[in-house]
């Protein structure tokens, strides 16, 4: 697990540029970086970061990196500097499923035969969730 430093994440994000926005869910925006080392990461930068949960903070992180399956995406580190709580990801190609979807003129790309393995895909990687909650 790595702790990966703000100047990095700033470096990486371009400050968290508008251009890299990647999106936004329940808990804060997404980013799209680059590491020095050419590696493209996904950073969640959690909204109310307080720098009060500290230790709430880590114990998730440190929960979440045990969490290790093909249908997951893999958490690389996270950053708690200042009022910070940042996560950073992998980067998934391809933008969101939704996208498709909802899109005219790529929806055809999604043909039964793939919307199955996407189907079991998701399947799997919540089975993994159940048990592994269970465990
Ligand atoms: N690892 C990633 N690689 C590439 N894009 C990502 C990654 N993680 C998130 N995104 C993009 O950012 C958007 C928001 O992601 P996020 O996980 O915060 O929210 P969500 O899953 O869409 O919603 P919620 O958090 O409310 O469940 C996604 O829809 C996706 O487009």
């Amino acid at each position: 697990m790595l702790r990966f430093d703000l100047g990095m994440i700033l470096i990486a994000t371009d400050e968290f540029s508008a251009e890299n926005k990647l999106g936004q869910g329940g808990f804060g925006s997404v980013y799209k970086g680059i590491l020095p080392s050419g590696q493209k990461i996904a950073v969640k930068r959690l909204a109310g970061g307080s720098g009060q949960g500290d230790l709430e903070f880590k114990n998730e992180v440190l929960l979440l990196t045990r969490l290790q399956h093909r249908n997951l995406v893999k958490l690389l580190g996270f950053c708690n500097e200042g009022d910070e709580e940042i996560l950073v990801y992998e980067h998934v190609p391809n933008s969101s499923l939704d996208q498709f979807i909802f899109d005219e003129h790529k929806r055809w790309l999604l043909t039964w035969d793939v919307r199955c393995r996407i189907i079991e895909g998701v399947a799997r990687g919540l089975l993994y969730l159940h048990v592994w909650i269970k465990a």
